[in-house]
């Protein structure tokens, strides 16, 4: 499985730590920065990340900003993608039983790395649960097409 990782300058070393984490698990990371404490705009990664989970190019994106609700924002006006901005452990397990969601979006500001890593191992561990959830992921779908 490929994931790729994108974060602005707020979300940095969260990004790194998922990075290092993902790779630990022996999975394949895409890195599209931001690589430097420099101050950046999240909406030009959260749209790199999510082109490429929309594309087919990786599998799975994980987004971060200070907050992880502009980028989060960001990756949801790409079609196809479901951002699900989590803080918790519970939110990240309904990220994808409820929601499928093929992009994660977390706040660097808001989290430790450690808190963070946990939330995107939780996200990757669970499993969607189908049924009467992907008659609503039907209805977002719809959406998105007028
Ligand atoms: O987009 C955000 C909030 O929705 C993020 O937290 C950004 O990282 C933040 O706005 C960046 O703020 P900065 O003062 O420019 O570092």
């Amino acid at each position: 499985m490929k994931l790729a990782v994108g974060s602005d300058h707020g979300g940095l070393e969260l990004k790194q730590a998922v990075a290092e984490m993902l790779t630990q698990r022996g999975l394949e990371v895409a890195d599209f920065g931001t690589l430097s404490d420099d101050s950046v705009d999240y909406p030009d990664f959260g749209a790199k990340v999510a082109r490429a989970v929309a594309n087919g190019e990786v599998d799975l994106g994980v987004v971060i900003c200070g907050t992880g609700i502009g980028i989060s924002i960001s990756a949801n006006k790409i079609p196809g993608i479901r951002a699900a901005l989590v803080h918790d452990e519970f939110t990240a397990q309904m990220a994808k039983e409820h929601n499928n969601a093929n992009v994660l979006a977390m706040g660097g500001r808001v989290l430790t790395p450690e808190q963070g890593t946990k939330l995107v191992e939780i996200w990757l561990d669970s499993e969607y649960e189908g049924g009467r959830h992907q008659r609503r992921l039907d209805k977002i779908t719809a959406l998105e097409q007028g």
